[in-house]
């Protein structure tokens, strides 16, 4: 994008490639809360495994904002390696009143509570990604998840001011809902993914665990703390930090008993925006060879939604082998 072309300049909206339509699993549950269909059984290797991981889950940083707002370097540094050895950390005390957290899941759960047809109002158009409905499902063949999505791409705040304050920021917000499940060993909620863009920030439920990190190999639990968001590196941090900053394969699994709603703000840049490894990321000495091409952010964001959700096998399209 050019220097003098700016966000309010593009109008038409983007477009997206269409994902397969598929039941709504919330209503599957509804009807029969034991039935579990073959098309969300997992390979046996895919499945989650009864191993307690609760001891690494201990050593997933905790990041105090407030801290860090102080100029605290030890902080800073905690931070630094967060994203170098985790790609995800939790924040405690960011300044978000909870009131304001509360508000958000009150208006999440309400939606979710409604009738089918009511939720359908707002269903995923073809070759869009917001809505209610499910994205990423390319093949009939493909093993499905365990769960139903509500997809927001906000850009209804003041362009103006969000230009100056972000430059090119986009931010898409997805609510996740993953109902009950009778098998929850025999499915996953979400797919092991990363994902493509700046940083996402989510906020868990308070106290239904569910989502889980892959870690030297091991799939780490990340434990909710009520009130804190989960803040993990994306994509397009990893290509600009020229690997230094991790984006790492993270899953959510599905609970027996209770329906869990989680709740994803994607940051990212915009559409046009080229991305490559930042020149003084070049010049350190653990990274001097370059890692990734440049990639335009759409062209990225819609190749990976052309596959279906696999890991890290979208980032292959960034780098250099
Ligand atoms: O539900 C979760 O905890 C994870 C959701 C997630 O990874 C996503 O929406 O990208
Ligand atoms: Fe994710």
């Amino acid at each position: 994008m050019s220097s003098n072309e700016t966000l309010s300049e593009i109008e038409e909206p983007p477009t997206y490639v269409s994902s397969i339509p598929v039941p709504n699993v919330q209503e599957l549950v509804r009807k029969d809360p034991l039935q579990v269909p073959q098309r969300y059984v997992r390979d046996q290797q895919d499945r989650p495994k009864d191993t307690d991981m609760s001891h690494l889950s201990s050593l997933i940083p905790i990041i105090d904002m407030s801290l860090l707002l102080m100029g605290n370097k030890d902080e800073l540094n905690k931070l630094d390696l967060a994203c170098q050895e985790w790609g995800f950390f939790q924040v405690v005390n960011h300044g978000v009143p909870n009131e304001v957290l509360q508000k958000m899941k009150d208006s999440a759960a309400e939606f979710f509570d409604l009738p089918l047809e009511e939720k359908n109002k707002y269903a995923m158009p073809p070759n869009d990604i917001q809505g209610y409905g499910h994205a990423y499902i390319v093949s009939e063949e493909q093993i499905l998840d365990w769960s139903d999505q509500l997809i927001l791409v906000i850009m209804g705040m003041d362009k103006e001011t969000l230009l100056e304050l972000h430059k090119q920021l986009v931010q898409a917000y997805r609510v996740n809902y993953y109902p009950p499940c009778s098998k929850p060993d025999q499915v996953l909620g979400v797919s092991p993914h990363s994902d493509p863009g700046t940083i996402t920030i989510l906020m868990q439920d308070d106290y239904i665990c569910g989502l889980q990190i892959q870690h030297k190999g091991e799939w780490v639990p990340i434990n909710p703390i009520p009130n804190a968001l989960v803040v993990n590196i994306g994509d397009m941090t990893e290509i600009w930090s020229n690997g230094k900053y991790k984006s790492i394969n993270h899953r959510a699994v599905a609970n027996p008993n209770k329906a869990r709603i989680s709740y994803a703000s994607f940051l990212s840049p915009q559409d046009q925006v080229e991305v490559e490894p930042l020149d003084q990321m070049l010049n350190s000495e653990k990274n001097p060879q370059k890692m990734y091409k440049r990639v335009k952010y759409g062209e990225y964001l819609r190749n990976s939604m052309k596959m279906k959700m696999e890991g890290k096998a979208h980032t292959k399209m960034a780098k250099i082998d």
